[in-house]
């Protein structure tokens, strides 16, 4: 039987089956004709097991048809055929995991732009240097995708007092992968590093073993993906994917919150995973417990390994920052330049970072030297922004403006409505635009327990869906207290 008998089965099988499950699941295959035997080889085990089970009889009787009635032996295995014996066509190869394939914005990407190799079996491969680390995983019409960025590792992390312990933990779990500290949660507000951290365990992972199958998403991309194997009926799938990783990174874990069906499913991968002793990494702008619309389960399951706190770096830590970073970008810096950007940017590193890339922008452009007076007129704007910074003084002043009452009926202990309500405002308020803790908001709103704030803030998300006037105040005041 040649090898053109299974094109031709696969013409047969195509008018058969709708074009979403024939390209999935039958265009991957790659065949190989000797002895008798047919073998059909498929991109991953998944697809495999697949096949087998839903449309190998199907295979069989067409190609029996095809062969004069008389039944071919055929056999799958996980791989590609020899190429001497299939050349394959780009039609065949567009459907598999190499060669350029649809990304599910719906861009063309190439192989090249991609700067990544991905192997059938998933596990982790050497990319490009300097790009980003991708690997896709195509599991019926899911694809898996998890990206490491191969510049966010611990050489390039400026340790300091605020980032230490964080820094020394995500250590211990990269040389130590699913051991005392599982899962590893890593908090703190924006731009501080949880992220760089996270990737930096992963790369690590990857480079002690390069055979580490490390999985790293937001947590956004984690609903999706679920919403989507539910759609198509694949959540089998999507478990067993996400089941099978060594490690598991999921950042931003806050936009979890109010997903239902995505909590108990992470709740259950997670279990599952801590069982099989594989890594969990999860990062989030606040300590477990803070976290609104979470189940009480998984919040406590965060607690079961390590929970550490990323603060804001102190100057010194800014300036080395600085430093490190203008190195990287082959650029020279004064200590006393660093130091002067460091004073004006405290926030956190993100800006730190876009601020330097401003100063170095304009210094290319102008060929002037990175000079104090230099960096001050180059970032003027962002200074002038930074100075109108929101303080829950401020975000207290225009609330109560807004509501035509007093600040000090804010901080009061009165409990009218026309009191209760701009007072969570506020103080959702400062939760949403100010660095502030709940216990210190708490103080500043005479003296009140985190807990109000924490329900404070319950209320005024819940508020928004349901009342058109809470969400137009909401975003009155955050286009006052913002621009
Ligand atoms: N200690 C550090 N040393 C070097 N670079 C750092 C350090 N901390 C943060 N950065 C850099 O700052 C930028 C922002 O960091 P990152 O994305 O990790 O923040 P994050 O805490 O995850 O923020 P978010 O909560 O917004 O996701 C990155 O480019 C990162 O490399």
């Amino acid at each position: 039987m040649p090898n053109s008998m299974w094109h031709q089965c696969l013409e047969v099988l195509r008018d058969e089956f709708p074009a979403q499950q024939f390209n999935t699941w039958l265009r991957p295959l790659q065949s190989d004709h000797r002895e008798g035997q047919l073998m059909l080889f498929a991109p991953n085990r998944f697809v495999m097991d697949w096949v087998n089970e839903k449309y190998l009889r199907r295979i069989e009787e067409v190609l029996k048809d095809l062969n004069g009635g008389q039944a071919p032996r055929v056999n799958m295995k996980v791989g590609s055929a020899p190429r001497e014996s299939e050349p394959v066509k780009r039609s065949q190869a567009e459907s598999q995991v190499n060669g350029t394939f649809q990304e599910e914005t719906g861009r063309r990407v190439t192989e090249e732009e991609r700067g990544v190799a991905v192997s059938a079996g998933g596990a982790a491969v050497r990319p490009k240097a300097g790009g980003w680390r991708r690997e896709v995983q195509v599991e019926g019409d899911i694809k898996h995708q998890s990206f490491l960025n191969e510049g966010f590792t611990f050489e390039t992390f400026v340790e300091g007092k605020s980032n230490q312990l964080a820094r020394a933990a995500s250590m211990q779990v990269a040389e130590n992968p699913g051991g005392a500290y599982n899962p590893l949660f890593l908090y703190g507000g924006v731009g501080l590093g949880k992220t760089h951290l996270m990737h930096a365990i992963g790369n690590e992972i990857v480079r002690r073993n390069p055979r580490a199958k490390v999985a790293y998403l937001r947590s956004e991309r984690f609903v999706a993906d679920m919403v989507k194997a539910l759609q198509l009926n694949a959540i089998n799938e999507f478990k067993r994917y996400y089941r099978s990783v060594d490690a598991l990174l999921i950042d931003d874990i806050q936009f979890f919150a109010r997903k239902e069906r995505s909590q108990e499913e992470f709740f259950h991968t997670f279990n599952a995973l801590l069982e099989g002793g594989q890594q969990v990494i999860v990062t989030c702008d606040r300590f477990p417990k803070e976290i609104v619309d979470m189940e009480e389960r998984l919040k406590s399951r965060f607690g079961w390994g390590l929970t550490v706190m990323v603060e804001p770096p102190e100057l010194e830590t800014r300036v080395a920052i600085l430093m490190k970073k203008a190195e990287q970008a082959n650029v020279k810096l004064s200590s006393e330049a660093a130091f002067f950007i460091a004073q004006k940017i405290r926030s956190n590193v993100r800006e730190l970072e876009g601020a330097l890339r401003l100063v170095i922008a304009n210094a290319h452009f102008t060929g002037s030297e990175i000079t104090p007076p230099f960096i001050r007129e180059s970032l003027k704007d962002l200074l002038a922004l930074h100075e109108k910074q929101v303080s829950i003084d401020n975000i207290q002043r225009t609330v109560a403006e807004y509501y035509k009452i007093k600040v000090a009926d804010l901080l009061s202990k009165r409990r009218t409505r026309t009191v209760t309500r701009p007072r969570q405002v506020a103080m959702s308020l400062s939760k949403e635009l100010t660095n502030h803790s709940l216990p210190e908001i708490g103080d500043a709103f005479g003296g009140r327990d985190h807990t109000t704030v924490l329900h404070a803030c319950k209320k005024i998300v819940e508020l928004q869906e349901t009342d058109p006037g809470i969400r137009e105040d909401y975003q009155n005041f955050m286009r006052l207290l913002t621009t």
